[in-house]
């Protein structure tokens, strides 16, 4: 279980972006993390992920404190980055590859998981494809894909539907809400509000501040 604890973050010298935030990040259910654009949910995300220190107030996990990046990893804290992250000068599915070979896959089993995981966000086509080569809503798909395919016990996805069409946006909607039923914990930051009320929790980031919506 990933849980904050009266959590300060900010960047350098600068004022904290973000104050006092407790929250428990639930196994089995999708929270959507809404706020304006520099609210602060790519920090909180990041928070989470081990990617930033937090100035006061603790992140745990499992009751443990956070260390860093590579104990979230450790713990299957999966983050599918804004920017995606993936390398682009790999192919789509190579960028899975690597990521689930990392992870301890087999070559043959990372294959397999590759291919079943394009599969589901449509992407078959692409699979041999330069990331570079692919549009901004299909490297979007193939980022979550790689997301997707780690089946971590935590999913961190931040803004992954941003560049896609409503038919695209709806499948990942279904996808997250699966590895929730999976008994994933995911977090979903999002500008949409149909998509925050899809979710069955919701934390607003205003000035600085959280406010549990629901859940
Ligand atoms: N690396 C950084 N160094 C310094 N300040 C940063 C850094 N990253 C973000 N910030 C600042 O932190 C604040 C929150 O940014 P953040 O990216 O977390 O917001 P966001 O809610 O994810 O925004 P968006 O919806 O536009 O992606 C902003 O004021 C931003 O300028």
């Amino acid at each position: 279980m990933l849980s904050l604890h009266g959590v300060s973050v900010g960047y350098g010298d600068a004022p904290a972006v973000l104050t006092d935030i407790s929250v428990t990040v639930r196994p089995g259910r999708v929270l959507a993390l809404t706020g304006s654009s520099g609210a602060g949910k790519t920090t909180l995300l990041h928070a989470m992920a081990g990617l930033l220190r937090p100035r006061d107030g603790s992140v745990t996990v499992d009751g443990k404190p956070l260390r860093d990046r590579d104990h979230a990893v450790e713990h299957r804290i999966v983050l599918i980055p804004q920017d995606n992250g993936l390398a682009p000068i790999l192919t789509a599915a190579e960028n899975l590859q690597v990521a689930l070979t990392a992870d301890g896959a087999t070559p043959p089993e990372a294959r397999q998981q590759t291919a079943a995981t394009l599969d589901l966000l449509g992407l078959c086509g692409q699979a041999n494809q330069l990331v570079e080569e692919l549009s901004g809503g299909q490297q979007q798909r193939t980022a979550v894909a790689r997301g997707l395919a780690l089946r971590g016990d935590v999913l961190l996805a931040d803004e992954v539907t941003s560049e896609l069409d409503a038919g695209n946006r709806q499948r990942i909607l279904n996808l997250l809400h699966d590895e929730a039923r999976r008994g994933a914990a995911v977090v979903f930051a999002t500008h949409d509000p149909e998509v925050a009320a899809a979710c069955e929790a919701e934390l607003h980031l205003l000035e600085g501040r959280a406010e549990i919506v629901r859940g």
